[in-house]
């Protein structure tokens, strides 16, 4: 690991409080130069409030942050040509037709990329000339990524990059945040599709009510354990199959008709399972052996019930 003030960003026990809402709760974490780091949350978690203090949008109570190196409300100014951010809702003038003001915002930096071609990538030509605020939901958002990259930044700041948008750009996104890293840029953003994370990043870090609950490689997170899938008739009763298999393993059937099997699955277990489908007459469908999921670890950690 670097040493302290080399990563892309650095935080350390950061605090905001909106009123008595304590938004970011000592929130310490550290993204590496060069590499893609994902916050993943729940709804109010604390993380656009932690992009936009990393960005220099707002400041925070406590704790420190470190943005390549430097202080994002202190050092702005020199943090503003190498830090690339999406615009926040209203950033954008609605009336400007959308290739005016990326090549506004390229005109701003020594080495933008070329606007046209940008535009092209994200599938914006045809709408070059439309106002910003007649732009679809994802053709703004598309615009918004096209803002924060056209300045060729040593760091991006993404939040939530893909919402809203179609499979197509969703992929054209995904490639170019791919290729930023390949070019050693430094990548941070926050998404809630899990497939987007364990594609994307090398680093994963699960901020709930402020704070880091987890925080490793997708592949770190999601750890080594299998576990088997299938699905059956609903209702068949697990008890018997559970004292049929090795002691430690669990199993649900969650929902009607989809069953789960957690533990040492070795061949011994698979048998187990498919002896007892078979003693019940019933053929185990779309039978696999899987790891966990990003998403199943984000939820064992989150929860599943909803945020207000
Ligand atoms: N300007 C504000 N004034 C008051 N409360 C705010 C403000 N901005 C955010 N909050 C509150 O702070 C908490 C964290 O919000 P934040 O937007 O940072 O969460 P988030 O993790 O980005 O959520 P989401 O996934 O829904 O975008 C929430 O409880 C939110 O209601």
């Amino acid at each position: 690991m670097a040493p302290p003030g080399d990563g892309a960003v650095e935080l350390d026990a950061l605090v905001k409080r909106y009123g008595t809402t304590t938004a970011v709760d000592g929130l310490t974490f550290r993204a590496e130069r060069g590499a893609v780091t994902a916050l993943l949350g729940p709804n109010g978690a604390g993380k656009t409030t932690t992009i936009e203090i990393c960005e220099g949008f707002r400041r925070a109570d406590g704790g420190t942050v470190r943005v390549l190196g430097l202080d994002p409300v202190r050092d702005a100014r020199a943090l503003k040509p190498r830090v690339g951010v999406m615009p926040q809702s209203g950033g954008v003038p609605g009336t400007v037709p959308a290739a005016d003001f990326l090549k506004l915002v390229a005109s701003f930096h020594a080495t933008p990329l070329d606007t046209g071609a940008l535009l092209e990538r994200l599938g914006l030509t045809e709408h070059a000339r439309t106002p910003f605020r007649r732009l679809s939901g994802g053709q703004q958002q598309r615009l918004s990524l096209a803002i924060a990259l056209v300045g060729r930044p040593e760091l991006v700041f993404l939040d939530e990059p893909t919402t809203g948008l179609d499979p197509q750009a969703r992929h054209a996104t995904w490639e170019l945040v791919e290729e930023l890293r390949a070019s050693g840029v430094s990548v941070v953003l926050t998404t809630h599709h899990m497939d987007e994370a364990e594609r994307l990043a090398d680093r994963v870090v699960i901020v709930d009510h402020g704070r880091v609950v987890a925080e490793g490689s997708p592949a770190e997170l999601t750890g080594a354990e299998r576990q088997l899938r299938f699905r059956a008739r609903p209702a068949l009763g697990l008890d018997e199959l559970l004292s049929a298999l090795p002691a430690g393993s669990a199993a649900k059937e969650s929902p009607a008709g989809h069953y789960l099997i957690e533990g040492d699955v070795r061949p011994e277990l698979l048998a187990t399972v498919t002896a007892w489908c078979a003693s019940h007459g019933v053929l185990a469908e779309d039978l696999r052996i899987e790891r966990r999921t990003l998403e199943d670890v984000f939820l064992e950690l989150t929860g599943r019930e909803l945020r207000s």
